[in-house]
């Protein structure tokens, strides 16, 4: 019987090069995961693919926002810019993983699902935002940013540069989750709670709203995980294996881990909040909800990570 994975796609892993953001680019970096994804359906597993929408909400927030600087457009909520990446990026990876099932002769088809995910709307990330999101810019720029937008809270990102940062609440249930799980079972590879998902409020009579926040995507695709009964939940980032003393002389990499050894490395701050803690966060989640195994890898080495040969393994 096939395995079933969530194989969540960093959406900096999407930006190679952060000089040139252009979609091409980003659907040339899909292109190339969608490739190892499909080797591991070759071996054996169905797949939900999620990926992050980081980088890219920001973006389409900002264009919005210049849009309405320079020619009065109205402003396009964080909720709704979230929405367009599930369709924008979620389009770029059903195209590039059915054009891999024909190439491949794979009877298989990619669906991608507007995913909606609640939260709670007393959540206190929304007086407290961490979630990092479109361009980094260096201490000079942000500090002039600073100036010009008073309103924008700015962090530096885990020694990358500057980024600004939006409410990112705790994911509590996947409203399309049943549908999700269904159609994988039934074959389909999965496109689903991209960006982490929309973020939703459900309100006394059982109704959704939307709410301005981004959701961080390993925390939804551990919940995702939990939620379909995964096999694996397999994290695709811009690392092959995660590292103790990271950017250290004495940097060591994992290949193989028990949750209890990883919970001692995360009270001895191993990982960098904001970039590698989250993932490890999401791998505890999901190991302590059901699950038995966690892959985090970066796109080419997924294939031999499933096999055994690459990645850091973390099991119970
Ligand atoms: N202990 C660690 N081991 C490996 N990578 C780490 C560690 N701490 C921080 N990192 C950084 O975290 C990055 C992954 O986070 P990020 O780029 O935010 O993820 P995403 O791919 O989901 O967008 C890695 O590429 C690496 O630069
Ligand atoms: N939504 C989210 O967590 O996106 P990134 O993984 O791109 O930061």
């Amino acid at each position: 019987m096939a395995k079933l994975a969530v194989i969540a796609i960093g959406g900096n892993s999407l930006i190679r090069d952060n000089t040139r953001q252009t979609v091409e680019d980003q659907y040339a970096a899909v292109c190339e995961t969608a490739r190892h994804i499909a080797g591991m359906i070759e071996q054996g597993y169905e797949v939900i693919i999620t990926h992050g929408n980081g980088p890219q909400v920001g973006f389409i927030l900002r264009r919005s926002e210049i849009a309405n600087e320079v020619a009065g457009m109205h402003f396009v909520p964080l909720v709704a810019c979230g929405a367009d990446t599930q369709g924008a990026i979620g389009y770029q990876i059903q195209q590039a993983m059915d054009n891999e099932f024909k190439k491949r002769g794979l009877d298989k088809s990619a669906i991608t699902l507007v995913t909606q995910v609640v939260v709670d709307g007393n959540d206190p990330a929304f007086k407290k935002p961490t979630k990092p999101i479109g361009s980094f810019y260096t201490r000079e720029q942000a500090e002039k940013i600073q100036q010009e937008h008073p309103d924008w809270i700015m962090v530096s990102d885990a020694g990358r540069g500057y980024r600004r940062v939006v409410a990112s609440p705790l994911p509590l249930e996947i409203v399309e989750k049943e549908v999700i799980h269904k159609l994988a079972l039934g074959g389909y590879c999965m496109i689903a709670v991209g960006g982490g998902g929309i973020p939703v409020i459900r309100r006394e009579d059982g109704t959704f709203a939307g709410v301005d926040a981004v959701i961080d995507k390993d925390f939804a695709a551990g919940l995702l995980a939990a939620a379909v009964k995964a096999d694996e939940l397999i994290i695709s980032t811009g690392v092959p294996k995660v590292y103790l003393s990271y950017g250290q002389p004495d940097e060591k990499a994992l290949d193989r881990v028990t949750l209890a050894e990883l919970k001692e490395y995360v009270r001895e701050n191993h990982f960098a909040p904001g970039s590698m803690l989250p993932k490890i966060q999401a791998v505890i989640r999901f190991l302590e909800n059901g699950g038995r195994k966690a892959i985090i890898t970066n796109p080419e080495s997924l294939e031999a990570a499933v096999a055994g040969k690459a990645g850091t393994h973390v099991i119970l």
